[in-house]
This record gives C-alpha cells, sequence and structure tokens, in this order.
C-alpha cells in the first residue's frame, strides 16, 4: 500500500464559518433519485414494471420531486417516463425531474418524453472536475461553460415550444467536489444569466459530491462558501446531492442543510453508484428522532424494505440504521437489563417522551411491533430472559428470582454456544418449575377457614390433602393461619428436610374467564440455599401450594 499516491484535499478558506451555530429546525425539500441514480447503478436496471412499483411507493412515501429516469439513455427509461405521464400517475402536487447530458439530441429526446406533462423538473449535468475537464472532455473551463450555457439555452428554446405548462431548470455542475470552488460558482452564474430565474420561478442549483472526497465539515464549507457568495441567492434553490464514498454521505448531507441546502436528493437505504447515494431515510429518521417531522411517512419500513428489495434486488443489511433486522434487539446482559427497565418505566408514564436506554426510537413508531427487542444468547443476563419470560409469556418473575432463571437459561447457551428464541427459553423454563421429575406432587387439596371473622387477626384455616410423596400415597392434615402455612405444618409428617419460606410473590395472568393465578415461593434450606417454586391455577391458594411443591421438589432434587 502506498499512501503516497494519494493528494491531501484542500480545505475551503472560511475562518468565519456560520454553519457549526446553526441547528436544523425542518425537513429539506426531498427529491428520490432512487428511479434514476438508484437504477443506473444496478447490475440488472429496473425494467418499466419494477419501476411502476417503486414510484408507486416513493408517492405513497410523500416525495413530491421523483427524478424518474434518463429517458434519452433507453426505451425503457423512455417508456417509463411516457407511462407515468399518459396514464396519469402523478397526483398535482408531484413534480416528476428527468436528467439529461447537455447534448443537443439528447436534450431533443428528453423534451419528447415529456410531452404533455404539467409540471418537470429538467436536470441537465456537466462535469466541470479539474480532473474531468483534463481527461474526459480535454477542454478548458471556457469551453465546459460553454457546454453548459449552451445545454441550458437549448432547454429554454425547447421549454418555449414545449406543451408542459411549466419547465423547472435544474442545473449539476458535476463532481463538485472535485471542481475549484470558484469555478464552480463562475459556471453556475453563468447557467443562472441563460435562464434568468426569478423569486417565483427559481432556480435549482444541485451542487454534488459525485464522488465523496473530503471529510463532511469541508463539503459544508464548500455549501455555505456557494450559498454566500451566489449573486441571486432568493432565485436559487440550493440542491445537495451527496455519495458515500467515505461512508460520510449522511453526515455531509446533515452539516449542508446546516449549511444553507434547501434541498436534498438521495435514495432509499442509500442505493446509488459505488457505495451509494445518500441515504435519505436515515436523514429522515434522524430528524424524526430529534423531534423534527421528516415530512415523508416511514411508519411501515417493512414494506419499504420488501418493495426496494424486490425492485433492485439488493438487501438491506441487518444493520442498517433504523431498517436493519437487527437494530432494536440486544443481545448483551447489560443492554437487556436497561431497555427492560426503561421499557417498564416508559410504559407506567403516559404522555412522556421516549426514553429508553440503547433504543434511539421506538420500533412500533415504523411498523416493528412484534420485533424482537432481546433476543438470547451466550451474552445475555438475567434481565433480557425475564424480559422474554415477561413480553411473550406473562410470567412476571419476582426481582429475587432473576439470577436464578438467569442461571438455568446461561447454563444452556454456554454449552450449545447458539441463540435460544423465546419458545426454547419458555421450554426450559417450563420443564424446570412445572413438569417436574415429582418427587412431592399433589392429588388433592381442600382447605377450611375455620374462622370466617375476618376481622380477627388469627384466622385459622384447616387443610386436608392427599399428596404422593417418593411414590407413596400420603394424607397431610394441618391448620396454620393460612393455606400455605396449614400445609406446610401437615407435611413436616414427611421426611422432607426443613426449611424456611423467604419470598412469596403472587400476580394473575389472561385476566377474564381464564384468568390465572401465578404464584412465586422461595424456600431456604438449613445450609442457607433459596430455591423458587412456581405454581400456576385458577385457584390463587392452589397456584401458592403449587409454587410451594414446585421449590420443595427443586430443593430435593439437588
Ligand atoms: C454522476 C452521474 O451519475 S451522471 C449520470 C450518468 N448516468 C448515465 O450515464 C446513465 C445513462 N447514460 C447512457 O445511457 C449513455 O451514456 C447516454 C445514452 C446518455 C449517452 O450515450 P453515448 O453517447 O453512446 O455514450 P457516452 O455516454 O459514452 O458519451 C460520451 C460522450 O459524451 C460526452 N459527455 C459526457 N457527459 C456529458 C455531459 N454531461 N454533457 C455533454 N457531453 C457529455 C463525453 O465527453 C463524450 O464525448 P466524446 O464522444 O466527444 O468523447
Ligand atoms: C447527475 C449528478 C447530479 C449525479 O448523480 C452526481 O453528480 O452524483
Ligand atoms: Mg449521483
Amino acid at each position: 500500500m502506498s499512501f503516497k499516491n494519494y493528494k491531501k484535499y484542500e480545505p475551503v478558506k472560511l475562518d468565519d464559518r456560520r454553519w457549526p451555530s446553526n441547528t436544523i429546525k425542518k425537513a429539506p425539500i426531498w427529491c428520490s433519485v432512487d428511479l434514476r441514480d438508484g437504477n443506473q447503478s444496478l447490475p440488472i436496471p429496473m425494467n418499466v414494471e419494477k419501476k411502476t412499483k417503486m414510484f408507486y411507493l416513493l408517492k405513497e412515501m410523500g416525495f413530491k420531486e421523483i427524478e424518474v429516469g434518463f429517458p434519452s439513455a433507453s426505451k425503457a427509461e423512455f417508456d417509463f417516463t411516457r407511462k407515468l405521464i399518459e396514464e396519469n400517475m402523478l397526483d398535482d402536487d408531484m413534480t416528476i425531474q428527468v436528467l439529461t447530458q447537455a447534448r443537443e439530441e439528447l436534450i431533443k429526446k428528453t423534451f419528447e418524453a415529456i410531452d404533455g406533462c404539467k409540471r418537470a423538473i429538467v436536470h441537465v449535468y456537466n462535469s466541470t472536475s479539474t480532473l474531468q475537464r483534463e481527461v474526459v472532455f480535454k477542454r478548458d473551463k471556457e469551453a465546459i461553460i460553454d457546454i453548459a450555457v449552451n445545454g441550458v439555452k437549448l432547454i429554454k428554446e425547447c421549454a418555449k415550444k414545449s406543451n408542459v405548462k411549466e419547465i423547472i431548470l435544474e442545473y449539476s455542475p458535476e463532481s463538485f467536489t472535485g471542481t475549484e470552488l470558484d469555478y464552480a460558482l463562475e459556471i453556475c452564474e453563468a447557467v443562472i444569466e441563460a435562464w434568468e430565474p426569478t423569486e417565483e420561478n427559481k432556480i435549482i442549483i444541485n451542487l454534488p459530491a459525485t464522488v465523496e472526497m473530503s471529510m463532511p465539515n469541508v463539503y459544508a464549507d464548500q455549501i455555505e462558501w456557494f450559498c454566500r457568495n451566489i449573486s441571486c441567492r432568493d432565485s436559487v434553490i440550493i440542491s445537495v446531492h451527496t455519495h458515500n464514498d467515505r461512508g460520510t454521505g449522511v453526515a455531509a448531507t446533515e452539516l449542508a442543510m446546516l449549511a444553507g441546502a434547501d434541498r436534498v436528493e438521495g435514495t432509499l437505504f442509500g442505493n446509488g453508484e459505488r457505495t451509494g447515494n445518500l441515504d435519505m431515510l436515515t436523514v429522515a429518521m434522524n430528524l424524526y428522532s430529534q423531534g423534527i417531522d421528516p415530512e415523508l411517512n416511514i411508519d411501515n419500513i417493512n414494506h419499504i424494505i420488501n418493495v426496494y428489495e424486490e425492485c433492485t434486488l439488493l438487501k438491506v443489511h441487518e444493520r442498517h440504521p433504523y431498517a436493519g433486522e437487527l437494530v432494536y434487539t440486544a443481545f448483551s446482559g447489560s443492554h437487556q437489563d436497561a431497555i427492560k427497565k426503561g421499557l417498564d418505566v416508559y410504559n407506567q408514564n403516559e404522555n412522556k417522551y421516549w426514553e429508553v436506554p440503547y433504543l434511539p426510537i421506538n420500533p412500533s413508531d415504523i411498523g416493528r411491533e412484534y420485533e424482537a427487542i432481546i433476543r438470547i444468547n451466550s451474552q445475555s443476563g438475567k434481565g433480557g430472559i425475564a424480559y422474554i419470560l415477561q413480553s411473550e409469556y406473562g410470567y412476571k418473575l419476582p426481582k429475587k428470582m432473576h439470577p436464578e432463571v438467569g442461571k438455568l437459561i446461561q447454563g444452556v447457551t454456554d454449552r450449545t454456544g447458539k441463540e435460544l428464541n423465546p419458545q426454547e427459553i419458555f421450554d426450559i423454563f417450563n420443564n424446570e418449575y412445572f413438569v417436574q421429575d415429582s418427587i412431592l406432587s399433589l392429588n388433592r387439596f381442600e382447605s377450611i377457614i375455620e374462622d370466617k371473622d375476618t376481622k380477627k387477626k388469627d384466622v385459622k384455616v384447616t387443610v386436608s390433602a392427599e399428596v404422593t410423596f417418593r411414590g407413596e400415597t400420603k394424607q397431610v392434615k394441618g391448620v396454620g393461619n393460612g393455606p400455605i402455612a396449614a400445609f406446610v405444618k401437615g407435611i413436616r409428617e414427611l421426611d422432607i428436610e426443613p426449611f424456611k419460606l423467604v419470598e412469596y410473590e403472587e400476580h394473575s395472568m389472561n385476566g377474564g374467564a381464564d384468568a390465572q393465578a401465578v404464584a412465586y415461593i422461595g424456600l431456604i434450606n438449613e445450609k442457607d440455599e433459596v430455591k423458587f417454586g412456581i405454581g400456576k391455577d385458577s385457584n390463587i391458594n392452589l397456584a401458592s401450594i403449587r409454587a410451594l411443591i414446585s421449590a420443595i421438589n427443586r430443593h430435593m432434587k439437588n
């Protein structure tokens, strides 16, 4: 590797830059270039059918400006533009955008393609960079300005003759980031002079990072410098179009918005040339997560992903910001614990801001209702396991029981090294606490409250039960101040190691006619070992007795 083969990118001289003190307060004018820049970078470009599908998705999402193609490039591109117009696929507040090189035959073909349209943005570009002037066009600065100006003059002429009611011009000094700033301004001023925009009929000047060549702060400086130096700022919409060669396309766009950009071009999930275009959904969701209306409908991200993947034949990465399959999922113990606690607090308080550790947005806002927020593997902890048992199966384990259940599940993940799905977790839990290889089991249980005067402190309960203990049927009788105490006294007759009850919790499950009570009991033996048991029954007394038996069995098992 020879880093000496590469030139340093020169920063902009802008010591009084203002953009670092600015904040973004509203969404930009969005323009989707999925059907053009996204499409031109695909191994298999979209056919008319797929473009139609993608177009309807973009329309559903609320894009008002859509670059629908490069109509002079191919039959599919031309036919698709015609279809949009002839089949009236646009709403009145939507504008199509079409791209063309500054070449006569291509401009004329572009106007044929938009014939009969109500309003269109004609987007013309030519590369202005030092490198392309030398190696591609082999022309000097003046000649490159001529290409742009001649193109714009022809568009003006075509627009006059065309039956399209409103033509908006967009000009891109392509490879802007490889162009001397003062020269980029000079060529844009020449284009503006040729087009003669007004405050009512603005021109769009698009300043693309065709190749991302610098840190995003440098791009922001370029945009601020440009906005401050252009002659008729009020008649110009400054648009940005970033690529992602250095992986900072989103950052570059956001800083450019601080620096004065009014409009943003990009694609869904950043599809586009090389490492892609700007990922507009990320910028939109970044706005959303700051309490700013993104002015796009992203409430069903799974639908957006499905259509995108079908049309582009590309995959959305599992870690893709906001959209990836794993981005709302925590495997690691401390994250799971914090998420569980955060969700518990959030769910108890209405009308609060979303503030849950490790989850910058509420996944359900973008339709991820059934997302597995917490998944269990060997990196997971007790908090996450308790979350799964509560959120998927309704068991609200007492906090003191979490370590015991955590250890039980972690024993399996440590052994197998694999992820456990909720059903597998539940099966292990169920086998341990409910489906026991019972040493002690309950066959019959009756309890009678002898003194029904509830005002009295000492209520007397008599229990009569039948159990099977080590394979033999035994009758159990006991009296106590409650069914558990009475039952405990009764089974003292059996050869069971002494224990004390140290923890008791109960809650109901399901509700309505199917309501079940769940009881959790912790027993400590003479060696100071605590083990929990769980019982479930429609009758709370029976649920408690079952929990007690479950705990005794777990003590005796080891
Ligand atoms: C950064 C971007 O994404 S820009 C958009 C790029 N997208 C595409 O190119 C997709 C669609 N393009 C195509 O299908 C084809 O390139 C066409 C139909 C537009 C043109 O096809 P062709 O004329 O056969 O070939 P090609 O693109 O190689 O033309 C290159 C010629 O155009 C000139 N040229 C390139 N861009 C421009 C421009 N924007 N304005 C004027 N002339 C240009 C080149 O200098 C070259 O000229 P030369 O023949 O004198 O050397
Ligand atoms: C056509 C232009 C705007 C482009 O796609 C780019 O420069 O990246
Ligand atoms: Mg591009």
